[in-house]
């Protein structure tokens, strides 16, 4: 879809900006151009909407060499979101958002009912918000605006400068996860500049780690944490690799333990007896459709009567299988549980087991070493240091 050969940009006063670069993004892929201040990444992405012209190479889109494209009708195609949102201050939210579509000759009713349903999926009301001015809302919510802008004539391409930079860290985040929801439904082809290697991780299918004017690697968030390609790509996303790791690193069904099960209709006389047989302090329990209800534990069953239902404890901490390790890991501590239940969202939240922090570990170091041998998570066998 966007594909630069052999791109340099070198500026009057001399300075290499961009040095003899090639890449190509595929049609419907993110990627995220992650780097420190200075190294060349803005200069990259202006030149795919032209606003900054190569001084050599060529840059295609969807195959054309965008140097024979009239600008004007080339941004057309290319939604552009920068940090300082750019609204107009005088016109409304939902007024802002309508402008590209009503420019480019689409009814102003037309546009503004458009304008509503982009306000709706980047999660503002547009009964709330719609009649507000841009000095109404918060950073968060502008930065919102300024991407339903962006996607309001429905362009194929997005280009985004540090979308999110100006935003706490908290909004920050909420804003990345409602992108990445968005992106599944839309399906652009983005470029997303960022210096946070934490956002290029979170967001990007592939990675391009910038170094002074040239990628240094290009590759899926997984292997550049894994396997950086060299000593400054290692030194970039930083020591703590393992841990930014947990948030590209999906639960898999492999990782989990298999507790004893029972139902809450159960006498607990044989769920006691259950625990007893498997020699396990605690059995998850199900209700009659098989959902997860909670948990019980076998002192309490020890000595009572009657049936689980009215001994058992319910269990909040739950993630759907393919969530990230990340999540799961705060999902235990928000709920300073020791475990949390994984289920299957694809077939009616049907319980598929337990990941624990040792499982959690585990997991976490056996994609580590799957990408390192380039295998299957679930052909790699993990020796940890276990506990005396
Ligand atoms: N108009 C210009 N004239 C001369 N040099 C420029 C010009 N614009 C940018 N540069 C230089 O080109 C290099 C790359 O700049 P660019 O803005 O692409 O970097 P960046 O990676 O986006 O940085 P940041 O994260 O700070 O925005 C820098 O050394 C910058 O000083």
């Amino acid at each position: 879809m966007i594909r630069f050969e052999h791109v340099t940009k070198r500026y009057a006063d001399g300075t290499t900006a961009v040095d003899d670069l090639s890449f190509e993004v595929a049609e419907g892929e993110l990627v995220t151009l992650v780097g420190p201040s200075g190294c060349g990444k803005t200069t990259t992405m202006k030149m795919v909407n032209r606003l900054i012209e190569p001084t050599g190479g060529r840059i295609f889109l969807d195959g054309k060499d965008i140097s024979t494209v009239d600008p004007v009708r080339l941004r057309r195609r290319i939604g552009y979101v920068i940090q300082q949102v750019g609204l107009f201050p005088h016109k409304t939210v939902l007024d802002n958002t309508a402008t590209v579509p009503h420019l480019l000759g689409v009814k102003r009713a037309k546009a503004r009912e458009r304008a509503a349903e982009l306000l709706d999926l980047v999660g503002l009301d547009p009964s709330v918000h719609g009649d507000r001015y841009p000095d109404q809302l918060s950073g968060g919510q502008r930065q919102r605006v300024g991407v339903a802008r962006a996607l309001a004539a429905d362009p194929p391409v997005l280009l985004m400068d540090e979308p999110f930079g100006a935003v706490d860290p908290v909004v920050r985040e909420h804003l990345q996860n409602e992108f990445l929801r968005l992106q599944s439904q839309v399906r652009k082809t983005v470029l997303f500049v960022t210096h946070d290697i934490e956002e290029a991780v979170r967001l990007g299918d592939r990675i391009a780690v910038y170094g002074q004017g040239r990628i240094e690697q290009f590759d899926a968030p997984a292997a550049v944490l894994g396997a950086p390609a060299t000593p400054y790509v290692a030194d970039f996303v930083g020591a703590d690799r393992g841990l930014k790791r947990l948030s590209v690193t999906p639960i898999e069904p492999g990782d989990l333990e298999q507790p004893p099960v029972v139902h809450l209709d159960d006498p607990v006389r044989k769920a006691a007896s259950k625990l007893a047989a498997e020699g396990a302090r605690w059995a998850v329990v199900l209700d009659s459709s098989d959902d997860l209800h909670g948990w019980i534990s076998a002192e309490q069953v020890r000595d009572a009567s009657g049936t689980v239902r009215e001994h058992a404890r319910r269990m909040e901490a739950w993630l759907p299988v393919g969530a990230s390790l990340k999540q799961a890991f705060s999902t235990m501590l928000q709920h300073d549980a020791g475990w949390i239940a994984v289920i299957d969202e694809e077939s009616a939240g049907r319980f598929l087991g337990v990941l624990t922090p040792a499982r959690l570990h585990e997991a976490l170091r056996r994609s580590i070493d799957a990408d390192a041998q380039d295998v299957p998570r679930t052909a790699v066998e993990v020796r940890t240091v276990s506990s005396p």
